[in-house]
């Protein structure tokens, strides 16, 4: 198997701690998509992923799968024994729904205040950006904080009682918050106790220990 990737970005993140909590590193080449040279915007990798963005699976016989979710589902099916992705047609229906309330609610609304409100990938990557709608995402991001820090009041995960897909999810925005200077409201305090915890973890602890990529010559 194949990633295509930028190793500190806040969507690979969540694969890549994925992958290291399946015992599937070895498994995997990595491919290094330069974002910043909007490697990501050309047409041939246009025909890896029609939406342009990383990461991207590929797999041995030259299938592209994009989007974290599904990859996540995929490496997740690979020894059937679902860890992460839910093993009743219960979890797996609340891991996929707090998952996909974490994209909505937090890490794409920062990634949009990203591309839209900051210098985000700079001027020739960023052809259009519109900065109130940017701080709109950024504040719904906050709420996003405040909704998920209530959700850890009660429970030790962002599904309930086991970790998941749905804490990886979380986990990648707070990766982006913490790249676009976006804190945590300190009244957030379940949030960040849990986020504590996560950075323990060692499939986190090995992703954030990775250095931001040098900037190679043009
Ligand atoms: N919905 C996609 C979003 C992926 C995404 O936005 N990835 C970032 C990498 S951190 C990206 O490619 N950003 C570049 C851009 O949007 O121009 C997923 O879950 O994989």
């Amino acid at each position: 198997m194949r990633i295509h990737d930028w190793p500190t970005g806040p969507y690979p993140a969540r694969v890549r701690i994925a992958l290291t909590e399946k015992n599937l590193d070895s498994r995997v080449e990595f491919v290094r998509v330069d974002l910043r040279k909007g490697e990501h915007k050309r047409v041939d990798f246009f025909a890896k992923n029609y939406s342009g963005t990383l990461p991207v699976l590929e797999l041995d016989d030259g299938t592209f799968i994009a989007e974290c979710t599904a990859i996540t589902e995929y490496l997740d099916a690979l020894d059937g024994t679902a860890t992460l992705t839910g093993a009743t047609p219960r979890e797996k229906g609340i891991i996929h729904m707090m998952s996909k309330r974490a994209e909505l609610e937090l890490l794409d609304a920062i990634s949009v205040y990203f591309h839209h409100a900051t210098p985000g990938l700079g001027p020739d990557v960023e052809l259009y950006q519109n900065a109130e709608w940017g701080l709109r995402q950024r504040d719904k991001a906050l709420r996003g904080m405040h909704y998920f820090d209530a959700v850890l009041k009660g429970q030790p995960f962002i599904a309930g009682a086991a970790f998941s897909m749905a804490d990886i999810t979380v986990i990648g925005g707070l990766i982006f918050a913490a790249l676009v200077k976006l804190a945590v409201p300190a009244e957030c305090e379940a949030l960040l106790a849990w986020y504590g915890r996560m950075r323990e973890r060692p499939s986190v602890a090995k992703q954030l220990a990775i250095p931001a990529p040098t900037r190679a010559p043009d």
